[in-house]
């Protein structure tokens, strides 16, 4: 397909509003690109390359006035490309407002090497779209312009950026007005003409006469609009359905909603738990080496993805080793990496941010922070597409697959993110609060039934909600403990003011290290005034902050009123009992 063909529909695209018309227009497109369908299926949404693939151009918009000023002549510098760039406000409008094409020298024939010197080069201030201008626009197609940019991003080392300059100089040279409109805006990433990824998609099932469902699915598996218009061109559903996971390429990752125990026990039979941790979101794609592999390393081949389907492999090499330690098929692994101070012990988020995108001194960055990775989902193993399964048939096989070579225990296994299936909102709480002794974030609630939806972020995965309000309360009884807690007091009551009064709310009992259940009972037992058996009183005199997922009304507690799923936040020390929260402000609380 002629570039300027390409361009042409765009600009039609770009001037209609109606979502159908533009479907309709994309359709039209597609099913007139011919060989270059791929490519075309890409360009209109901006893309050079698939979407799972990191290759960049690595050109910055400075690269691109270059070059835009050396096709418009000798009296154009890239200041001027600047100062039309504020006067029009994108680079669209100022590529299509200059008349290019009179560049001599090697870069106006072959795409590349060399300034041109001399030619007329001008402005095209009266706007005229697609207007040719000279004799060296014309005949750039579609592919040349994939070729030349495919090309550029191969470019490396000293010399580079001038290279790319010149390969780009080549093709605007080559350009009519509206050409190059779409041309700049496609190697800035700017196209902007109002075809998103569904748009494509619907186009696709409307050109080749497929149904929605089959285009979307193959669209998930492998996120390459290219390879599955033309798979539904040539072979239709059949081969639609052929397309599944590679190993190399990634999928985009499933997320979660915010959610609340009560919500997930409301809506699923049972909960799936996990601990949640707070680290960054990877994909680890692993195939074990080949028996022949060549350079008799042993080594498979391990590729990480971020959670944006960047390739961050390079910067992460403990997960390599971890695949090559703890894997032997190919599987693709859902997961998160965690940054970790001497003890093995989580360290926050920000720290990973250290590791994650690192490109140079990788080692040394190592040295100041190690990371680990753990895992929770599996999405492929040994051949089999898992997308499909339910959540806990994926985590059976994600035991496995980590198991296979170690022949421990699971809750042994390096990597490995356990999961509890329960319908008991206590069983629920001693896991958030083991989760928070670990020094992990809390819990991900997520539906033991459900598939994995790439992109998608449904209510199948629910991070527990972060507390919005908090209560600070009264405690005004406690329970000696049990077993190895027998010496420390627990299960703390709570009560907030009405007048002078003290009416109890609930009991916490979740979210306290025993480190910090010895320095409770330290704090309180001198309040005690009675006990009876394990029970005791304690006169009003230390105040916690309490977070909790809602109030309901209860004939349990003398206020009348319960928190839901109460969590111990912290001792207000700052507060005496008079600074509580009072039974209006539960009340109001309650009603908002
Ligand atoms: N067991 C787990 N299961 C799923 N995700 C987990 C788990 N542990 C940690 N996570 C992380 O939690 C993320 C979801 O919640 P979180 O709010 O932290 O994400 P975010 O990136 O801050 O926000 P958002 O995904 O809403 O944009 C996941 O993308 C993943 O990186």
């Amino acid at each position: 397909m002629e570039f300027a063909t390409f361009a042409d529909r765009a600009a039609t695209i770009e001037a209609e509003s109606a979502d159908l018309e533009i479907v309709a227009h994309v359709r039209d497109l597609l099913a007139e690109a011919g060989d270059d369908l791929p490519i075309v299926a890409r360009f209109v949404q901006g893309r050079v390359f698939p979407a799972w693939d990191s290759t960049t151009l690595d050109i910055g918009p400075n690269t691109c006035y270059d070059a835009i000023a050396r096709a418009a002549g000798t009296n154009v510098d890239a200041d001027d490309v600047e100062d039309r760039l504020a006067e029009r406000g994108e680079i669209g409008a100022v590529a299509a407002s200059y008349d290019f094409g009179g560049q001599q020298g090697l870069g106006a024939f072959m795409g590349g090497g060399g300034a041109g010197a001399g030619g007329a080069g001008g402005d095209n201030d009266d706007h005229n779209n697609g207007g040719t201008g000279n004799n060296n626009t014309g005949n750039l197609t579609v592919r040349e312009v994939n070729d030349t940019l495919t090309d550029l991003a191969a470019a490396e080392g000293s010399g580079s950026q001038d290279r790319k300059v010149d390969l780009l100089f080549g093709l605007f040279n080559r350009c009519s007005n509206d050409e190059a409109r779409y041309l700049a805006r496609l190697v800035l990433s700017e196209m902007r003409i109002g075809v998103g990824e569904g748009t494509v998609r619907d186009a696709i099932a409307e050109a080749f006469d497929v149904p929605q469902e089959p285009v979307e699915r193959a669209l998930q598996v492998s996120n390459d609009y290219g390879q599955v218009a033309e798979t539904a061109r040539e072979d239709g559903v059949s081969g639609l359905d052929e397309i599944d996971l590679e190993i190399g390429r990634p999928v985009q990752a499933m997320l979660a909603q915010a959610g609340t125990v009560t919500d997930a026990l409301e809506e699923w039979d049972e909960a799936a738990v996990e601990w949640k941790y707070d680290g960054a979101r990877i994909q680890l794609h692993y195939d074990p080496a080949d028996p022949g592999d060549p350079d008799g390393d042993n080594k498979g081949e391990t590729h990480v993805f971020s959670r944006n389907m960047e390739a961050v492999t390079d910067a992460l090499p403990e997960v390599v080793e971890f695949a090559n330690e703890h894997l032997d098929s190919p599987v693709i692994l859902d997961g998160e990496v965690v940054a970790i101070d001497d003890d093995g012990s989580p360290l926050p988020f920000q720290e990973v941010l250290k590791r994650f995108r690192r490109k140079h001194d990788v080692a040394k960055a190592r040295e100041d922070v190690s990371v680990r990775p753990v895992f929770f989902d599996c999405l492929h193993a040994d051949g089999d597409d898992l997308l499909d399964e339910p959540l806990v048939e994926r985590h059976d096989q994600l035991e496995s697959v980590l198991a296979a070579e170690r022949q421990q225990e699971p809750e042994e296994i390096d990597g490995f993110s356990l999961l509890w299936v329960t319908d008991d909102p206590d069983e629920i709480e001693a896991v958030d609060a083991d989760a928070l002794e670990a020094g992990h974030e809390g819990i991900m609630l997520k539906n033991p039934d459900s598939t994995y939806s790439p992109g998608r972020r449904g209510k199948n995965w629910q991070k527990r909600k972060p507390d919005v309000e908090t209560l600070d309360c009264v405690v005004t009884g406690a329970e000696w403990g049990e077993g190895r807690r027998a010496t420390f007091l627990g299960t703390f009551e709570l009560s907030v003011r009405d007048g002078d009064d003290l009416e109890t709310v609930g009991k916490v009992a979740t979210g306290i290290t025993d480190e910090k259940l010895e320095e409770l009972t330290e704090l309180l037992e001198p309040h005690i005034v009675a006990e009876d058996g394990t029970a005791v009183e304690l006169e009003p005199a230390v105040v916690f902050e309490v977070g909790y997922e809602e109030i309901q009304t209860s004939p349990t507690y003398s206020s009348g009123y319960a928190l839901r799923f109460p969590r111990f936040l912290g001792v207000r020390y700052d507060k005496d009992t008079e600074g509580a929260d009072t039974l209006e402000r539960l009340e109001m609380l309650r009603d908002e």
